[in-house]
């Protein structure tokens, strides 16, 4: 007995699932599929996989475009069987979503040793030519592929890590098992339960009304600038981490915080991006950099940030050989919290 659509509902969840929108219909597939080992199996019969290698996704390259492209169950039957390997294999598979005719779509990596057989890792150059793609980097990828593909990728990736990451019981060090759908792994032993996890982190746009506060790491390329981020510390609330964040890094207290928007972000392990516009106490604007946590940080005027938006080849040199300064791309929440401030202190809203 299922309960759908707030009715209890005895026929199977695919009747069920006609009487929802299709929102909440594809929500409530892929949680049947989460939960459902064999439901989730019977979905890698009619589903498509998208392929990684050492969680590198693989692109194909379209006229104007790249592509990460699908492979159904058979497809990627043959490919392993053409490169020796069982079919075993697939089980590494992660869930990672669906589209709106519930055909399920599971990520598999190629790349790393397989967890489920006793087969060794694939050749990358052999994979990709029989695929006639290329396994591309995912930082270098984002700059390439389209906000949608981008975060199914990034999803795929962070699961696909953490799965890596999380094989044995940290209780007890015996191997873990991971559910079909990959939304879970267990220990038979110790009985314990691991869900993949996201470190919360909190990235901050300070103003002081009419300038807003960037600053650099020195591993950030070169000419780059962000928005302060800082991962939460535990016990915090969002706002304590901001104040914590901002004094610790650049020596400033903020008030009037306003929550701007999230992003999920894969590197270097998952994080939960969690973005706010804050000010700076009137008349507190001195700047006192952590050079433990940044290589600098500066004030910069709504027409110095308007032209770094502007400019798409942040590595044109310029004539005197040094990097302009340049932001974020737009898949990274720090663009979109900027560009933001830029857009409200055009309409003089900004929060002063
Ligand atoms: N999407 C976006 O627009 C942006 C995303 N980011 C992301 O935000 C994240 C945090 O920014 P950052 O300024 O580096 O953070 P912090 O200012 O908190 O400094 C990072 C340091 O904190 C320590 N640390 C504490 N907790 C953790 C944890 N859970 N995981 C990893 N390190 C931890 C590490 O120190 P130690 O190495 O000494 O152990 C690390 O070097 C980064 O992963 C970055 O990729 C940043 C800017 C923009
Ligand atoms: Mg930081």
């Amino acid at each position: 007995m299922s309960l759908y659509c707030g009715i209890v509902c005895r026929r199977k969840p695919f009747w069920c699932y006609r009487l929802l929108s299709t929102y909440v219909a594809k929500t409530r597939y892929l949680f049947e599929l989460k939960e459902d080992d064999d439901a989730c199996k019977k979905a890698q019969q009619t589903g498509t996989f998208y392929l990684f290698h050492g969680l590198a996704p693989l692109l194909q390259k379209s006229e104007h475009q790249y592509l990460p492209p699908q492979h159904s169950l058979s497809e990627l039957e043959r490919l392993l069987d053409k490169f020796g390997q069982d079919t075993q294999r697939i089980e590494d598979s992660v869930l990672i979503g669906c589209s709106e005719h519930h055909e399920a779509w599971f990520a598999l990596d190629l790349g790393l040793n397989s967890s489920s057989s006793i087969n060794a890792a694939l050749q990358k150059p052999e994979i990709e030519r029989a695929l006639q793609g290329s396994f591309i980097e995912l930082r270098k990828a984002l700059f390439w592929l389209n906000v949608k593909d981008a975060s199914l990728l990034s999803t795929a990736q962070a699961l696909l890590r953490w799965h890596d990451a999380h094989q044995f019981c940290s209780r007890c060090g015996q191997p873990t098992e991971k559910n079909v759908a990959g939304s879970k792994r267990v220990c038979p032993a110790s009985k314990s339960i691991y869900y993949p996890q996201m470190a919360p982190v909190v990235i901050t746009l300070v103003s002081d009304g009419t300038r807003c506060l960037l600053a650099r790491q020195s591993s950030f390329p070169k000419g780059m600038y962000s928005a302060l981020a800082g991962f939460c510390d535990i016990g915090e609330s969002v706002e304590e981490a901001v104040h914590r964040e901002v004094a610790e890094e650049v020596g400033l207290e903020v008030e009037r915080l306003q929550y701007s928007a999230s992003q999920h972000w894969p590197f270097p392990n998952s994080s939960l991006m969690i973005a706010c516009h804050a000010a700076v106490k009137p008349g507190h604007t001195e700047i006192k950099v952590n050079l433990r946590e940044l290589e600098a940080a500066a004030w910069f005027t709504h027409d110095e940030v308007v032209t770094a938006l502007k400019r798409n080849d942040p590595y044109t040199q310029q004539q005197n050989g040094t990097v302009p300064f340049w932001l974020p791309p737009k898949l990274a929440i720090a663009h979109h919290l900027i560009k933001e401030w830029v857009e409200k202190s055009t309409c003089s809203t900004v929060p002063a």
